[in-house]
C-alpha cells in the first residue's frame, strides 16, 4: 500500500518486564472505535509500523484488526497513516501483550491472532522478555472464539520452536496442520517478512487452533 509513511525515531527493542510498561491501560471504548464494533477480531501482537494490518484492513472490511505495540510512537504513526486512508475497521492501541491483554480482549469477538517476528531475545538471561510466555498463552484460549485461530511467524528458527512449544503445552490449543506452513496463510507480507524474503531467508510459520476455551 504505497504511502508516505511518517519517518519516526525510536529505540530497537524495550523490555516488557520494566516497571514503565506495567502501569493499567484503558479499555477503549469498542464501539467508538470501529464503525461495526460486532465484527470478527484480527489480533496483530507487535504490530510495529502497522503495514501489515493497514494491507489487512483494506482486503476485508468484513472483519476488524487491531495491533497491539508497546513502543508508543509507533502507534501514534500507525493511527495517522490508518486515518489517512480512511479505514474503519483497525485501531492500533499502545500496550504490554505481556501485561494488559486479558483487560483488553474482555468482551471482545476474537477470531484471529497474529505474532510474526517478534523480538528474539537471543541471550538466555533475557528469553524472560520474550513475547510468548504461558500466560500470554493462557489468556488467548480463555479470550478467543472457539475454532479461533493463532498464527506465529519468526526467522530465528530457535524462537519459533520456543513460541511453539508454548502452545502446544496449552491443552486448548491443536497444531493445524501438525507442521510448519508450507506458506503464509495472509495474502500480504509484514515488512520485518519483507526484509527476511529478500535476503532469501527461511520463514517458520505455525497455525494453533483453539479447540475449547
Ligand atoms: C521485530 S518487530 C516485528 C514487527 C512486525 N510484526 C513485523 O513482522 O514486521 C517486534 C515488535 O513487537 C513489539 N513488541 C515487543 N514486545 C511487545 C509486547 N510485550 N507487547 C506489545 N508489543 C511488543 C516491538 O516493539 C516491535 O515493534
Amino acid at each position: 500500500m504505497g504511502d508516505r509513511t511518517t519517518v519516526v525515531r525510536l529505540r530497537q527493542h524495550v523490555n516488557p518486564l520494566s516497571r514503565r510498561f506495567q502501569q493499567e491501560v484503558a479499555v477503549p471504548d469498542w464501539s467508538r472505535i470501529y464503525a461495526i464494533a460486532s465484527q470478527p477480531l484480527h489480533l496483530d501482537i507487535g504490530s510495529a509500523r502497522g503495514t501489515f494490518l493497514l494491507q489487512m484492513a483494506a482486503l476485508h472490511p468484513e472483519q476488524n484488526f487491531l495491533g497491539l505495540e508497546i513502543r508508543y510512537p509507533l502507534v501514534v504513526a500507525a493511527n495517522e497513516r490508518r486515518d489517512r486512508h480512511g479505514l474503519l475497521n483497525l485501531h492500533y492501541l499502545w500496550g504490554n501483550a505481556n501485561a494488559h491483554l486479558g483487560r483488553l480482549l474482555q468482551g471482545v469477538p476474537l477470531q484471529t491472532v497474529s505474532i510474526q517476528f517478534p523480538d528474539p531475545w537471543f541471550k538466555r538471561r533475557h528469553h524472560k522478555r520474550r513475547v510468548v510466555t504461558p500466560d500470554l498463552v493462557a489468556t488467548l484460549a480463555q479470550h478467543l472464539c472457539p475454532g479461533g485461530r493463532v498464527i506465529l511467524q519468526s526467522d530465528v528458527l530457535e524462537v519459533a520452536v520456543a513460541m511453539v512449544q508454548q502452545f502446544r503445552a496449552h491443552p486448548a490449543f491443536a497444531a493445524s496442520p501438525p507442521d510448519w506452513l508450507p506458506q503464509s496463510p495472509w495474502p500480504v507480507t509484514t515488512e520485518r517478512e519483507q526484509y527476511v524474503l529478500a535476503q532469501g531467508l527461511p520463514v517458520y510459520r505455525w497455525q494453533g487452533v483453539l479447540l475449547r476455551p
